[in-house]
């Protein structure tokens, strides 16, 4: 996304709609005093004179004022409920985009703007109409001082009273309630694992242990909602029962005011009316203040989630790579960690060329793997494709011209097609030839709809091995010109294996740089140059005999009876 605070761009753009609706608010605010004034007249007029014309007259006027009231009133919550949409429309995909950045900066606050921005488009449709009728308030209170000061007097007293409840609710519910909603939070994150990892908690009987951290924070949650609800129902009942005393009072002061000739029977009722109008915001505001509250809280957090400095750099388009690869002393460290996973690494594949990447578990291969298709910026150092560096490229630019292949191969519900062609519109010919290429073709005609076969969240339906190729193939979609496997032969049998180092041996043909990260003696088979890698650090990098060579002198020293033609370098 181009735009580097979108929240605070799109709100911008809703201050002109507010505007409109604030100016129809002033409409129907005063098209609400249609009832007060009906009355008025109905008493002091028609009742006083007996005249069926006028009364027709009056009937005819004010159901003619109440309809053009519902209708704006109707066009005026439209319209905001599509403000709501609009910003949510709007804001979703940079927000999703962003939610990827933090997840791979490592935070896990995976859902939460996504969630916030749902509350937001629903607040837009239901709980901020008030806000626009609070202003008006102090309007009615000064219609009911013409009517007769002390009326107005007891009004303006009611108002205030009922406006200090809403801030004592305001004040008294604010901090459970954002109690609750992180706990809440949190209870969600552990449930959401739980669910993603169905398997592992079903077969090991995890569930036990989620359920103690999940009930842990649930309690918390249901804890503070208890509270928060009580106090708002106390609040609530205390303003309802506030306001039918003092809609009693009014008639009862109005009454003897047109005991003592001051005021007519007509402007009694119209100031109990007008009372009751001036005061449903008030009222509003006392049980709707969780929406307000709940709505600003999330803005907030939408406001500080945007206000992250974007991860990668905006950069501009650059021409196609050949896929010369060249790393200068990288070094990373996650932003919270002590020791650096990688340190210090140099070396360079050539266009066309395959670098097998080997070393023991934890030894940085998979970090290294990520590095090279630029998904974190190194601490120090550089690692560039054809001179540009890989992690400031627009992904929109290079992701076309890399292929990756994770450890966890991570499909999406869809289609074969769909996932080969990375969510593209499939172009058939490039999805037929990838699968060829990664050895599935058949394997996915066997399928029972062939490459239109629904795969399943997550390619739930298929086998490791086949996840594993068809992962492959969307790695090699579209003649990428740089291909990163991670392990690609970890679910595949021998026949797959030997697969996999045709496919590598092709496209290295159609000059692809090719990284193959690997456990498998067969991982070497089509390297061209073999980099070991040892606590994070380059053990040996060279040419694959060279490295072969010294890594076999190397066990035979250290174990002479086993003299073995491949060397086992990884656990
Ligand atoms: N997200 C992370 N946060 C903190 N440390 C991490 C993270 N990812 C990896 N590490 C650490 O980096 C080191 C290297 O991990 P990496 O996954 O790169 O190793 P590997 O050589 O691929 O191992 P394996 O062969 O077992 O997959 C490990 O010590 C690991 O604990």
């Amino acid at each position: 996304m181009s735009n580097d605070r979108p929240l605070a761009a799109a709100l911008g753009r809703c201050r002109q709609p507010l505007l409109w609706i604030a100016a129809f608010s002033l409409l129907i605010n005063i098209l609400m005093l249609t009832s007060s004034l009906y009355m008025m007249q109905v008493f002091d007029r028609v009742l006083a004179s007996g005249s069926l014309a006028t009364l027709a007259f009056l009937t005819l006027a004010a159901g003619g004022a109440l309809a053009l009231m519902s209708a704006l009133d109707f066009v005026r919550s439209r319209m905001l409920g599509q403000l709501g949409e609009w910003l949510d429309r709007r804001l979703s995909a940079p927000a999703l985009e962003r939610s990827l950045d933090g997840v791979l900066a490592g935070r896990g606050d995976r859902m939460d703007a996504l969630r916030d921005l749902d509350s937001l488009r629903g607040f837009f449709g239901g709980g901020i109409t008030f806000l626009f009728d609070a202003p008006w308030v102090p309007v009615y209170l000064a219609v009911i001082y013409l009517l007769h000061p002390v009326l107005g007097h007891m009004a303006a007293g009611a108002a205030v009273v009922l406006f200090a409840l809403a801030l004592v609710n305001s004040h008294v519910t604010a901090k459970p309630l954002s109690a609750a909603g992180m706990a809440n939070r949190r209870a969600m994150r552990t449930a959401d694992s739980a669910l993603r990892n169905a398997e592992a908690v079903e077969a090991m009987d995890l569930m036990p242990g989620l359920i103690r951290r999940w009930e842990a924070d649930h309690e918390v949650q249901l804890t503070y909602q208890a509270t928060v609800m009580t106090r708002n129902a106390v609040l609530v009942n205390a303003t309802k029962f506030l306001r039918q005393m003092v809609q009693i009072a009014i008639l009862g002061l109005g009454a003897w005011l047109v005991v003592r000739h001051e005021i007519t029977g007509g402007t009694m009722i119209a100031g109990s009316i007008l009372l009751g109008r001036a005061l449903q915001p008030v009222e509003l505001a006392v049980g709707g203040w969780k929406q307000v509250s709940n709505a600003r809280a999330a803005r907030q957090r939408l406001e500080e989630f945007f206000n992250r400095p974007a991860r990668r750099p905006a950069g501009l388009p650059l021409p196609a790579p050949k896929g010369h690869l060249t790393v200068e002393n990288l070094t990373f460290r996650m932003p919270d960690g002590q020791k650096p996973i990688l340190a210090g690494i140099t070396f360079e594949v050539p266009p066309g060329e395959a670098l097998a990447v080997i070393g023991h578990s934890a030894a940085g291969k998979s970090t290294l793997a990520r590095m090279l298709v630029g998904l974190h910026p190194p601490t120090a150092g550089t690692v560039r494709l054809d001179g540009a560096e890989i992690f400031s490229w627009r992904r929109d630019d290079i992701g076309r011209h890399l292929g990756y292949l994770p450890q966890d191969v991570e499909l999406f519900a869809g289609t074969i097609a769909d996932n080969i062609a990375r969510l593209r519109t499939p172009d058939a010919e490039a999805v037929v030839t990838a699968a060829r290429l990664a050895d599935c073709h058949d394997m996915i005609l066997r399928l029972p709809n062939g490459y239109d076969t629904e795969i399943g969240d997550g390619g739930a339906m298929l086998s490791s091995g086949q996840r594993q190729r068809i992962g492959l193939a969307r790695a090699l979609y579209g003649q990428p010109r740089l291909v990163v496997l991670d392990e690609p032969n970890s679910a595949l049998d021998v026949e797959g294996d030997e697969a996999l180092n045709r496919a590598i041996a092709a496209i290295k043909q159609a000059g692809t740089t090719v990284v193959i990260v690997g456990h498998r003696p067969s991982t070497l088979a089509q390297a061209d140059r073999v980099l070991m890698l040892r606590e994070g650090r380059l053990h040996m990098f060279g040419p694959r005999a060279d490295v072969i060579e010294r890594l076999t002198r190397h066990q035979v020293q250290a174990v002479p009876a086993k003299n073995q033609p491949m060397p086992q370098t990884a656990s």
